[in-house]
């Protein structure tokens, strides 16, 4: 279980495929673990080398107390990546993980050579609401949100479909201090201004049944950054790359080659 010691906290992390492989991040959203991306794995091409991690509050890093912001966020991340001595990277972050994709690309421009942001946006739903479901979360554990964000996750046919299963157990399994933390984060966060400074290859993705963030609201954001392009996923919702992911895949490659990023 490879854990990176970063003074200030443990992340957990995983590479796949080669060393001196092209560099592709990807950054998960609240709720989740590295596993998030597990179904999308297999339709990557096995040269690149992939790195995942475990946000600090969840799995296997340090259970940090809550609440976090998105500048400790975005620094945990800058330390994971120098701690691996990795730069130029592809960076893939969906959701919590999208927006510390801005505020990294906007600090670390060295790190990140193409960003995609995927489900995300500069502002995602407002401070009401974050502190409305942190307050359910403290009174009912995580359970209390799980019918809700799993609607919000996923298109009504995946919900109605015994796959869901093992999503609602990452959603409810994960830690509350990770999930209240980055909630903070998220409630604290408005990129509207920094992310329109961005001056790299940039790609939305989007699903059309997306309850977190709709495609209009990611477009809103992918559109700050000139040239960025834009896909929507029909039929899918927050994790595309969960009920779609060949076509999601697809999308990635598609963009990486485009760019001549490989
Ligand atoms: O709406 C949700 O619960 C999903 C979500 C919003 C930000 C994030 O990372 O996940």
């Amino acid at each position: 279980m490879p854990l990176a010691d970063l003074g200030e906290i443990r992340l957990h992390y995983q590479f796949t495929g080669p060393e001196g492989g092209l560099p592709v991040v990807f950054s998960n959203g609240l709720g989740t673990d590295l596993h998030m991306w597990d179904p999308l794995m297999p339709h990557l091409p096995p040269h690149w080398r992939i790195l995942r991690y475990d946000r600090r509050g969840h799995a296997q890093s340090d259970i940090a107390p809550p609440p976090y912001s998105m500048g400790q966020l975005v620094r945990d991340t800058e330390a994971l990546l120098d701690h691996l001595g990795l730069r130029a990277c592809v960076f893939v972050g969906l959701s919590l993980g999208g927006m510390v994709a801005q505020g990294l690309a906007v600090k670390r421009p060295d790190l990140i050579r193409a960003l995609v942001l995927s489900n995300t946006a500069a502002r995602i739903a407002t401070k009401d609401i974050w502190e409305e479901r942190a307050r359910l979360a403290r009174a009912g554990g995580l359970e209390a949100l799980a019918d809700a964000s799993l609607a919000r996750w996923f298109s009504p046919a995946f919900r109605a479909s015994p796959d869901v299963a093992q999503w609602r157990a990452m959603f409810v399994g994960a830690p509350l201090d990770g999930w209240l933390g980055g909630a903070a984060a998220i409630a604290g966060t408005d990129f509207y201004t920094t992310t329109a400074s961005l001056r790299l290859p940039t790609l939305g993705i989007a699903g059309d049944r997306d309850g977190s963030t709709p495609p209009d609201l990611v477009r809103e954001t992918v559109d700050l950054v000139p040239g960025a392009e834009f896909a929507l996923i029909r039929g899918a919702g927050h994790l595309p790359h969960v009920e779609q992911p060949r076509r999601y895949a697809e999308i990635l490659t598609g963009f990486i080659h485009k760019h001549g990023l490989e």
